[in-house]
């Protein structure tokens, strides 16, 4: 076992579900917690979601061997100023950052002489905050490791078998390649969602009560993206700004495109768009990477199964 003392900055969904994760997955490590917000730690040690929840960063890293950054990730770079005076000599820091460029270069200027590998587990729900963890979060979905140039390779193969212990298939990727791949698979359709409900909420024509009610099919899709956690997003948008300009730039030509279609009353390339997609659905549906997982999403019912 490489790991046996992890601690978790940051104890929301994605650091309680780490936390949950390894008691389920990986007996004898100990873990440790800490959460800017003491509500936060409250929380959590109701909940247990790490094995101590200790109310000083530094102190909480003191003995680890790997700490894992779960912050939004704009508040990456003040979490690792804060852990850095109670980090030792070996430990390996990583993060959960939904955006790795900048995370990246935050957490090396931060912390000069420590190993970082940066990680994106590639799993996550609309919920925030420590009671939306669960231990499953992770199964069969995707974990992208972006080791800078130079990473030890036995610390890269450490944390790829960490993520692997908690149900992920582990995927190693350049940051800038991570950034563009993710800035149109997970940050446009999160900007897509959070503008069409927007947009259907200031219609004026269409009253609040209206965008519930009818709100039954795929537009309710939609406002389970939209209804994320609006400081992570934020922070998304602000550090992989260029990459989601790029692809919004691709996006807005495309819908430009159907537009003319729609206009043109051109029925043949609205069907040939809508058939690709439906092939592309199927395919994922096919592989089993949809969430139609009974318990997906329900944190209570994985906390009692850790228990
Ligand atoms: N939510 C998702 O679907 C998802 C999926 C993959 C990765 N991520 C990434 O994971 C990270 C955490 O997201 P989350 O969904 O767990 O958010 P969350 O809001 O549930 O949890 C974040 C926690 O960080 C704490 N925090 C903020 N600043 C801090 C600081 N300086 N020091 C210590 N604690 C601090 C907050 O109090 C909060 O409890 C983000 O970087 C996000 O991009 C999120
Ligand atoms: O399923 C969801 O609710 C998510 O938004 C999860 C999702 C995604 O876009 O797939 C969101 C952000 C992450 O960085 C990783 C996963």
């Amino acid at each position: 076992m490489s790991f046996t003392r992890v601690a978790i900055v940051g104890l929301g969904l994605l650091g309680g579900s780490i936390g949950l994760g390894v008691r389920a997955h990986r007996h004898g490590v100990v873990t440790t917690g800490y959460d800017s917000d003491p509500q936060v730690r409250a929380r959590a040690r109701d909940l247990g979601l790490v094995g101590t929840v200790i109310d000083d960063p530094a102190e909480a890293v003191r003995q680890a061997d790997l700490v894992i950054l779960c912050v939004p990730v704009g508040a990456m770079r003040q979490a690792a100023a804060a852990i850095a005076p109670g980090l030792s000599p070996g430990v390996l820091v990583s993060d959960v950052g939904s955006a790795k460029q900048g995370v990246a270069r935050a957490l090396a200027d931060t912390l000069p002489g420590h190993t970082i590998i940066p990680a994106h587990p590639v799993a996550g729900t609309e919920r925030s905050g420590p009671d939306a963890g669960f231990a499953s979060l992770f199964h069969a979905r995707w974990c992208i490791l972006t080791p800078p140039d130079g990473a030890p390779a036995d610390k890269v193969a450490d944390l790829t078998e960490f993520w692997q212990a908690l149900g992920s298939t582990v995927e190693v990727m350049d940051a800038g390649h991570h950034d563009m791949v993710l800035a149109v698979t997970s940050h446009i359709p999160h900007l897509v969602a959070y503008t069409i409900v927007g947009t259907a909420s200031d219609l004026e024509q269409v009253t609040r009560s209206e965008v519930i009610k009818y709100s039954a099919g795929g537009f309710r899709d939609f406002t389970r993206i939209a209804a994320s956690d609006p400081t992570m997003w934020r922070d998304v948008f602000l550090h992989n700004r260029d990459a989601v300009l790029e692809m919004m730039d691709r996006f807005m030509g495309d819908l430009s495109t159907m537009r003319s279609a729609i206009a043109a009353g051109d029925g043949d390339a609205m069907f040939d768009l809508f058939t690709r997609t439906r092939a592309i659905r199927r395919g994922i549906v096919e592989q089993g990477q949809d969430d139609a997982r009974p318990d997906f999403g329900r944190g209570d019912h994985d906390r009692e199964n850790a228990a």
